[in-house]
Order: C-alpha cells, then structure tokens, then sequence
C-alpha cells in the first residue's frame, strides 16, 4: 500500500493541471464570447453540449466515470456560459426587460380595485399601502380585479399572495402568470381575527359562529373553548359581519376584522383570537405596466424548466454565481403538462444591477417562458 502522503502528493500535482486545463478553457470561451458579440450569436447552443456530453462520458470506462464525466463536462459549460454572459454584459449588450424606471410611482387620483367586500382584509392592506383616502371598490373574484386592470378600469389591484401560518394563495400566483400585469409593491399586514356581535350583544348570548372555513382554521384552539357554538362557513370574514348585521340576531357572531365592526357597526366581543398571534398576510400590489421604482430591491420572477435531471440547479446557479441572494421559491404545475412545473422566485436586487442582468440574461435562454413578475420595494421587516 502507498502512503497517504505520496497519494496526496500525487492528487495535488493532477489538480494543479486540471486548473491549468480549466483555465486555458475559460480564455478560450473568452474568445468565444467575442466571437458571440461580433455575430450576435446566443451564448448557450443547447445541441452542442448535448454532442459533447454525449462524446466525452462515452470515453469513461466505468458506468460510474461516464456518469461523473457527465457532472463535470456539466458543470464547465455551466461555468463558461456564466462568464460569456458576463462578457456580455460589460461590452454593454445587456438584456432587454422593458421595463420603465421611474423615481416614484404616482399614487394621486388612482383607482384601486380588491376582491371581496367592505372590511375585507385586502381593503386593510390597500388602506395602508395607499392611505385611508384612496379611491377603491370590490369586485367578486380575483380574477374580476386582474380584468380590471388589464382592461384599465383600475390602475392598480391588490392581491394576497401568501399567508404566515396558511402559506401561499396558489390561485393569484397562476393569475400572475395569465396575466400581462406586473407587481409593483408588496404590503403586510398582521390578521388579527376578532369576534363580532350584535351593539347589545353579550358573549352568554352566542350561540352562532359565521366566517370563512380559513378564519374559523385559524381560530380553531378558541373555538375548541366554546365547544356548544354551531359554525357555519361564508365566502369571506367581511360578508360574515354584514349577516351578523343584517339578521339582527343576539345568538349570532361573527369572526372578522375590527375594521369590519366599525362598517358594519357591530360590537368586538373579543379579539386577536387567532391560534397564532403572529399572523401575518402578503399582499402584492399590482398593475397593468412594466415599471418599476428606482429604489426597488426585491425582483419576482417565474420560469419553467426542461424535465432533465439537475435543470433546477443550473437554474438557480446563475444566482449564486452573480452574488444575488435567493429569498424564496414555490413551484405550481405546468397547465396541460402532468409533472412539470412552473417556479417562482424571489431574489434581492433591482433591474439596473449588473448583476441582476447577468442572471437574468442567463435564465432568459436557458429557461422556458420566463417572466418578470416585477421589481418592487420590499415589505419584508416592516411588519
Ligand atoms: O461552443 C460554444 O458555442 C461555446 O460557447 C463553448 C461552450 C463550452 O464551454 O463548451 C459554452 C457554451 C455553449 O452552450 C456551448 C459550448
């Protein structure tokens, strides 16, 4: 047997040369990449590493070696799209996103439009995103407030987006993607679900309890001490306090808003009855233009990747390799497709950012369908 530090001694001098190598391969890309500009051709010719993938892990003499030699040759062709992307970029052909920068965005005479009714929780998030005073209505669906401001009969919509103890509202992140609308804010706010009777009502009097099934979820241990009250689910918290109200019945309650008592006039029997006392929802605010503020510092994009091994991690490589942090990913299915999927990500950064436009550049090629869902001021931390 060999001692181990002649072995070691033997891998040092195979790695030195295996730099060597991947060095004079990078300048060579560099060329490449010059060539690329010159020409306009695209940094990534998908058919070419598929023949050179195929060539070289035929050479490996062991299923084992021809699979590693696959990773490697993966990951050097990864490595060197990165740096002609790089190239690309520093010789000014940077991607084109469309979308405007401005200063500020111009709240003033907006029209805003939420799903729901009076009191619901997006009017809350929408009064504190663009003040008390703003110039907004309801519509039924989501889907109504995405038609709403693609068609232009409000400038901006405001949408839940993901909840701290439910997680994410899958339906308005599809939305995102039918849709040609883009986020330009975010807005938290804490759901404090309260208990809502009638002016003269008492909490002996309750014998009814009326919400939406997710309020009555979210209120389950409170409710597990009142074991006799009958529940009974609505289509939201807000339209729950309108029938406490309507009904004009002692017996009934309903779990909803403060800010739906003070609408409907309705008295707070008890409140912040949420298992969870820190429960917070993502609103997105949303709008018919690509625009985004010169301050913004969060970007949200979605893309769809080929069904290949290790496609995900190529993916999200062109992250890490431009220093931009990763805040968050979903994935949703691909419509039409049984087990693709679509993802969502969230990252750190702005739209002018070098950076940005590398990983960008790169996704824009490599990925299927990618979308910017919008540059934004993030909420994060202001909770
Ligand atoms: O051959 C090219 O066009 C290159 O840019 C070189 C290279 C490689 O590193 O081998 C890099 C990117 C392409 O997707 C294909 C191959």
């Amino acid at each position: 047997m060999r001692d181990l530090l002649e072995l070691r001694d033997e891998i040092d001098q195979i790695d030195s040369q295996i730099v060597d190598l991947y060095e004079r391969r990078m300048a060579i890309s560099e060329e490449v990449a010059e060539y690329k500009i010159a020409v306009g051709k695209k940094v990534f010719d998908k058919q070419r590493e598929v023949s050179k993938l195929e060539t070289l892990s035929r050479k490996g003499t062991t299923p084992f070696l021809k699979h590693g030699i696959r990773e490697l040759f993966e990951q050097i062709m990864s490595m060197s799209r990165k740096r002609q992307y790089q190239l690309l970029t520093e010789h000014g052909q940077t991607e084109k996103t469309d979308f405007k920068e401005v200063d500020h965005l111009n709240y003033k005479n907006a029209k805003i439009v939420f799903q729901g009714t009076e009191g619901a929780y997006s009017q809350l998030a929408l009064n504190e995103y663009f003040g008390e005073n703003a110039d907004s209505y309801h519509v039924d669906t989501w889907r109504d407030a995405m038609e709403a401001i693609q068609n232009g009969e409000a400038d901006y919509a405001v949408f839940p987006i993901e909840n701290s103890s439910a997680g994410i509202v899958s339906e308005n992140y599809d939305l995102m993607v039918e849709y040609n609308n883009y986020i330009v804010g975010e807005q938290i706010i804490r759901i404090d679900h309260a208990l809502l009777g009638l002016p003269e009502a008492d909490m002996d009097d309750i014998t009814d309890i009326y919400s939406h099934p997710q309020a009555l979820m979210q209120c389950s241990k409170y409710l597990e001490s009142h074991r006799d009250w009958e529940k009974h689910s609505l289509k939201n918290t807000a339209m729950s306090a309108q029938k406490i109200k309507e009904d004009g019945k002692k017996n009934k309650a309903a779990i909803a808003s403060t800010l739906t008592a003070d609408i409907y006039g309705l008295k707070v029997l008890d409140e912040a009855i949420q298992n969870n006392k820190k429960n917070y929802t993502k609103f997105i605010i949303v709008a018919n233009k690509k625009i985004f503020e010169s301050r913004a510092n969060k970007i949200s994009i979605s893309f769809e990747v080929p069904h290949e091994s290790g496609s995900l991690y190529h993916k999200l490589s062109h992250f890490i390799y431009n220093g931009i942090n990763m805040n968050k990913i979903e994935s949703r299915p691909v419509q039409g497709k049984a087990w693709e999927y679509r993802f969502f990500v969230d990252i750190e950064g702005n739209l002018n950012d070098a950076a940005v436009q590398n990983a960008l550049r790169g996704l824009t090629e490599e990925t299927i369908r990618l979308k910017i869902l919008g540059n934004y001021v993030s909420a994060e931390g202001n909770e």
